[in-house]
């Protein structure tokens, strides 16, 4: 690879040479587009013979890149002196190498040992509560559609505890070895462990200060929230709360209590005005998992951005087949050949589906903007960047407006006065505000793992501890080190990094007020145009806007597209605070009058 190499940064330097980037381009996307070919096979048909191919085709592209990261170490050991700071960008991303820096032998284990978890997380079943000996029930859509509308606490807490014993418990001393390998891998790439290595992603010295800050800003919001959710479910379920202060996990309405707007019909705060529950209504008017696909599609063409291709619609996994064990856990998957994109999503025809299907379509969208940018470049500008996408234009879809525009609230429901407005940003709430200090926990408990601060003996405690501090929620049944309940959570198992999802919470409703002010639809200084009543639907400018941004890829450091984007370059918690101003301001009302107080021990 040497000689390609330097005639490789000759082109970076001479653009008449320019043919040879392109052969490592195409080298590393040719080698990306066969494991990903082999991934696809294993995630949609789980057998040791798809197995067998994708561990060798990983262990194929992780060669490929180690080779090249040691031929451009050697080759050119003062690259980070270089001139062109572009020309430095492209060689740092050729030299974080993640789990590729391993030797083979233990890239072997490394892959096998995150495969067993990822299968036994997807492929564990559980017994029914009133069926006893029916025990084939699976997370996906057995589960999930329990813990979303069963009202019977007993039940919950035998789905909850049944889950967690069999998907988490088994997979701790193989989490325990996985943890060693990463740190090695971490460290060959000079970090200091797998979190440091995680948080390189974001090129911000503080950012985890920013983090932590942005999380103390919004802590006062989410208390006031979860002290109304404990007085309503406290009526509900009245024996199941002490005095501590703490809500029961399996309460929540989300086995994971990360988003919580499945238990919103227990508190309507006015029931008598319109929901955005549009669950019944999709089934009513036959909706099918392709026509939410399709939906989702109109969405972002009428912002004039890129269609789904042909090879999208042909090879895309859309619904659960009976026939095999598939990855239920919705993903969308870019096959570096800048024709092959496809999303594995076991659908359901419900509302929080029609949320998930845009969201998915968000990084399809992300990965056809960029997919013209040089190989390196073809990722996120960071990791919440490609969260955000999709979940900034479902802000504009859950609106009542654009509901009824799309036919899923009858035209004559009111949707513009006061109450439904309050309906609306709770509902909206229980999903953003619940999910802010999981999202921020689930890596901040990874982090400690990773740095040695809690060794396997403390896995558990560790994460109640921080499930009880962040969140505020206790466990529904007695839990112990014999458990690992942080992996009953997929990204754990998936060694997925996590912090994305607490960045994509902030920076969406950033994208969306800059969006929104594009589009003629939100103006600061105009009530009647507040920020949570804005859709973007149908306009260019903003998607053009967007799409400026999204396009860059990662070739330039994310303040810089953040500022293409928004006009900023911080991630500035004031637009999901503006955003649920109103519902603040009610919350905090509502529970000095029921005499709630906020907080817990
Ligand atoms: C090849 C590959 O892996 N590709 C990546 C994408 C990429 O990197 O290009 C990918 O598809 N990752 C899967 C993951 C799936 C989901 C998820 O895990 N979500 C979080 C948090 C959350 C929850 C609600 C929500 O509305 C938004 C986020 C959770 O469920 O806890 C499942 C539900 C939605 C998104 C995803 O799409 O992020
Ligand atoms: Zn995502």
């Amino acid at each position: 690879v040497a000689p390609l190499l330097i005639c490789i940064i000759d082109a970076w330097n001479l653009p008449s040479l320019r043919y040879s980037a392109l052969n490592l381009d195409q080298l590393s996307s040719q080698k990306c587009y066969e494991s990903s070919v082999a991934e696809w096979a294993y995630a949609t048909d789980i057998n040791d013979e798809n197995e067998k191919t994708k561990l060798s085709l990983s262990l194929d592209i992780a060669k490929l890149s180690k080779e090249i990261w040691q031929n451009v170490t050697t080759t050119f050991p003062l690259w980070r002196e270089f001139k062109d700071p572009d020309l430095v960008r492209k060689f740092k991303t050729i030299t974080i190498l993640g789990s590729a820096a391993l030797p083979d032998d233990q890239y072997k284990k490394y892959a096998q040992l995150e495969t067993d978890m990822t299968k036994h997380y997807s492929t564990t079943k559980v017994c029914s509560f009133k069926y006893k000996e029916t025990c084939n029930l699976s997370l996906e859509p057995d589960l999930i559609k329990i813990m979303r509308e069963s009202r019977d606490e007993e039940e919950l807490r035998h789905v909850w505890t049944e889950w967690h014993d069999k998907s988490g418990g088994p997979t701790k001393q193989t989490y325990k070895q996985f943890v060693e390998i990463s740190n090695q891998a971490a460290k060959l790439n000079n970090f200091k462990d797998t979190g440091a290595l995680w948080l390189d992603g974001y090129e911000s010295e503080t950012f985890k200060d920013d983090v932590e800050e942005l999380w103390q800003t919004l802590k006062p919001f989410y208390q006031q929230m979860h002290a109304y959710v404990r007085a309503k479910l406290r009526n509900v379920y009245g024996d199941q709360f002490s005095d501590d202060g703490l809500i029961p996990a399996h309460l929540l309405g989300n086995m994971w209590a990360q988003a919580w707007d499945n238990v919103f019909p227990l508190m309507t705060p006015y029931p008598t005005k319109a929901s955005i529950d549009v669950t019944e209504q999709m089934i009513q008017q036959g909706y099918t998992p392709l026509k939410m696909f399709q939906v989702s599609d109109e969405f972002f063409t009428s912002l004039g951005l890129i269609p789904m291709p042909e090879e999208f619609w042909k090879e895309s996994l859309i619904e659960k087949p009976d026939d095999r064990e598939v990855v239920c856990h919705a993903s969308a998957w870019d096959f570096c050949n800048k024709k092959d994109f496809r999303i594995k999503q076991c659908t359901r025809v419900t509302t929080t589906d029609l949320i998930t299907v845009h969201h998915e379509m968000g990084h399809i969208q992300y990965d056809l903007l960029y997919k013209d940018q040089p190989y390196f470049y073809r990722q996120g500008a960071n990791p919440g960047f490609h969260e955000a996408v999709g979940d900034t234009l479902a802000l504009s879809v859950i609106t009542p407006k654009h509901l009824k525009e799309i036919g899923l609230l009858d035209k004559s429901i009111p949707i513009d006065d006061y109450e439904t407005s309050i309906n609306f940003l709770f509902s909206m709430a229980l999903d953003k505000i619940a999910f802010l200090p999981f999202g921020y926990l689930t890596d901040k408990y990874r982090w400690d793992i990773y740095d040695g601060t809690v060794d396997e003996s403390q896995y558990n405690t560790h994460w109640w501890k921080l499930r009880k501090e962040y969140q505020g929620i206790k466990p529904p049944s007695e839990r112990s080190e014999a458990n690992f309940d942080a992996g009953a959570k997929f990204h754990v198992p998936a060694n997925v990094e996590y912090l994305r999802y607490f960045v994509s919470t902030i920076i969406q409703f950033q994208f969306h007020r800059s969006l929104c002010i594009e589009a003629g639809q939100y103006d600061p200084l105009d009530s009647n145009k507040p920020l949570h009543n804005c859709d973007i639907y149908r306009s260019k400018a903003a998607g053009s806007k967007l799409a400026a941004g999204l396009s860059m890829g990662s070739s330039k450091p994310w303040p810089e597209v953040m500022k293409v984007i928004t006009g900023q370059e911080k991630m500035d918690a004031s637009a999901i605070r503006e955003y649920f101003s109103p519902l603040e301001k009610w919350l905090t009302a509502a529970n000095e009058k029921m005499g709630e107080i906020p907080g817990w021990k």
